[in-house]
């Protein structure tokens, strides 16, 4: 388990990160969301031993990060942002190396080598310099590097940054995969891997928790969530639709000409919307309840920061 207390972070008299509280328990795949600057990476950072905090506390397993960190760090796998360092080794050279750190030997190292540059896709790109490989790759390199000794928990600064959209599948598919009593954190911009890999949801924004529930319950606070979303055949007076009881508002985007039915309350606004286009025969071309779109909620949370 990681147990995180009142967690700061001040470079001189900038605070990154601002009275973080957080626990996270095995089976928890966490996404760390917040925009640029938000302070994922240097909590990321102070979760893994290698910043300090300024204050607060950082429990991993029962033991202080501070006084323990070699102890956390053999069970703890990272992928810090950016690409893997000693670009001159091959990818080979680089992950054999981790195992020896790591104190892989043997038929272990030579097993836990093959089944991670296999989980990766990385076996065609072994003996290249990592400098000479595509962004894609490094981060591959970079992954492999963090699940090699398989540990317990891993904490990856956006995993799928520069993979092309099969890589991202195929990445997203692996977390998803590992074992189910792992602790995994992964900070990222891509709202629906969230939704996707995670089971719990943490929004930051300047350094402070603004949110921390499931992806489910992220999406219920989007005002989209139950709207519903219609496109019409063609134009027809439709100012009725916005009087029905349960409708609070709607709207018409313009450059497609959806239009957007917004519940009061979130109730269930489907029945009366298809009756009102059934009773009056108005040809409609696409009806359908929208799950709650969560650019939007994370835009309107994170807006309310900086302002
Ligand atoms: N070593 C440092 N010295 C001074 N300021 C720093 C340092 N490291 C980070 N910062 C600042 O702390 C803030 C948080 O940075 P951090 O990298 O944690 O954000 P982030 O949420 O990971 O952002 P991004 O999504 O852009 O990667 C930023 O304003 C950054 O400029």
């Amino acid at each position: 388990m990681i147990s995180v207390k009142n967690l700061c972070k001040q470079f001189g008299s900038f605070k990154a990160v601002d009275n973080l509280s957080f626990e996270v328990r095995p089976g928890d795949i966490v996404g760390f969301l917040g925009p640029n600057g938000a302070g994922k990476s240097t909590t990321m950072k102070m979760l893994t031993g290698f910043l300090p905090p300024s204050s607060g506390e950082i429990r991993i397993f029962d033991q202080d990060i501070l006084q323990s960190a070699k102890q956390i760090q053999r069970r703890l796998g990272y992928l810090p942002e950016g690409a893997p360092a000693y670009g001159d080794m091959t990818p080979l050279q680089f992950l054999n190396f981790i195992a020896d750190v790591r104190g892989l030997k043997g038929e272990q190292k030579k097993q836990r080598l093959a089944k991670v540059i296999d989980m990766v896709e990385l076996r065609s790109m072994l003996d290249r310099p990592i400098e000479n490989l595509s962004k894609g790759f490094k981060r591959r390199v970079g992954l492999a590097q963090a699940i090699l000794h398989d540990p317990q928990v891993l904490i990856l600064d956006e995993p799928t940054d520069g993979l092309d959209p099969n890589q991202k599948h195929q990445v997203r598919e692996l977390i998803q995969n590992l074992s189910k009593d792992k602790i995994v954190i992964i900070s990222t911009h891509i709202l629906e891997e969230v939704t996707s890999v995670c089971n719990r949801a943490m929004i930051i924004a300047g350094g402070k928790m603004l949110f921390d529930a499931s992806p489910d319950d992220l999406q219920r606070r989007s005002r989209y969530y139950k709207a519903i979303s219609l496109h019409f055949t063609q134009m027809t007076d439709i100012s009725g639709l916005a009087e029905l009881p349960g409708v609070e508002d709607m709207e018409i985007e313009k450059h497609s000409g959806r239009v957007v039915l917004f519940p009061e309350r979130q109730q269930d606004i489907m029945p009366v919307v298809s009756a009102y286009i059934r009773d009056r025969g108005l040809q409609v071309d696409r009806l359908y309840e929208e799950q709650g779109r969560l650019d939007d909620v994370f835009r309107q949370m994170t807006a309310e920061v900086s302002e």
